[in-house]
């Protein structure tokens, strides 16, 4: 597998783009795309059991249908290098995003540094996650938190290709704002994309500065074939 590909994934995007999309539409989709084969690649691991701390099967928590898995420590490389460098790209716009909200954190640059007051906490699991998905399969709107200090961004990549692999199965985000019907939006993605999104808090500007809200993502449900995705979560689990 090609790594050098993966890296060039997290190329940056500049931070005031990615706040200003962040911003207005709650999502942002990054400028590198993965090739056909790396997903390919990157796809086939779903199947390799030991990659794996465990599996969920949506049904059974009333998630949705379909199942995912959570990698286990040590991350592969690629997964490690790709977590490593949207944390190191998105940590600086978490600290934004803090001051606007005037909340009293202090995103540390790095995973490492980060992951340490994770593991102190007791969240040691690890969080990335592949996902699939055939046909009747959807996954329910939800948050990722998986404990008291959770990254307010998280990544996803989308594995398969819309329209070939399979149909339906749409990226969905929805926006609860206090005193307003909810909104939702779905997410264009094509194979290999990578979008980032708020893990639960979003931002919503307003007149004398910014409002939150709270945003969830979910996947419409796939009528047709296969569809498999890659969860970039930064914050370990309980
Ligand atoms: O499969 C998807 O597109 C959604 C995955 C998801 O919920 C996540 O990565 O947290
Ligand atoms: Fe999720």
């Amino acid at each position: 597998m090609n790594i050098d590909a993966l890296q060039g994934l997290s190329a940056a995007k500049p931070l005031t783009l990615l706040d200003a999309d962040l911003v207005a539409h709650n999502y942002s989709v990054m400028p590198v795309q993965l090739d056909a084969g790396t997903c390919q690649t990157l796809s086939a691991w779903f199947d390799e059991r030991q990659r794996f701390r465990n599996e969920v099967r949506m049904e059974k928590y009333g998630f949705g249908r379909g199942r995912y898995r959570y990698f286990a420590y040590p991350l592969p490389t690629a997964i490690q290098q790709l977590r490593e460098g949207f944390y190191a790209q998105l940590a600086p716009l978490a600290n934004l995003w803090a001051e606007r909200l005037g909340l009293d954190v202090d995103w540390p640059p790095t995973l490492n540094e980060f992951l340490a007051s994770n593991h102190s906490a007791g969240q040691t699991k690890a969080t990335p996650l592949m996902l699939d998905y055939g046909p009747g399969d959807y996954n329910c709107l939800h948050q990722d938190k998986y404990g008291e200090h959770y990254f307010p961004f998280q990544v996803l990549i989308l594995l398969s290709q819309p329209g070939q692999d399979f149909h339906g199965g749409e990226f969905m985000l929805v926006e609860n704002q206090p005193r307003k019907q909810s909104s939702g939006i779905v997410v264009p993605l094509q194979r290999g994309q990578a979008v980032v999104f708020p893990n639960s808090l979003s931002l919503v500007s307003a007149n004398l500065g910014f409002k939150r809200g709270q945003l969830r993502h979910g996947v419409s449900k796939v009528l047709q074939g296969n569809r498999r995705s890659l969860g970039l979560i930064f914050h370990d689990a309980l």
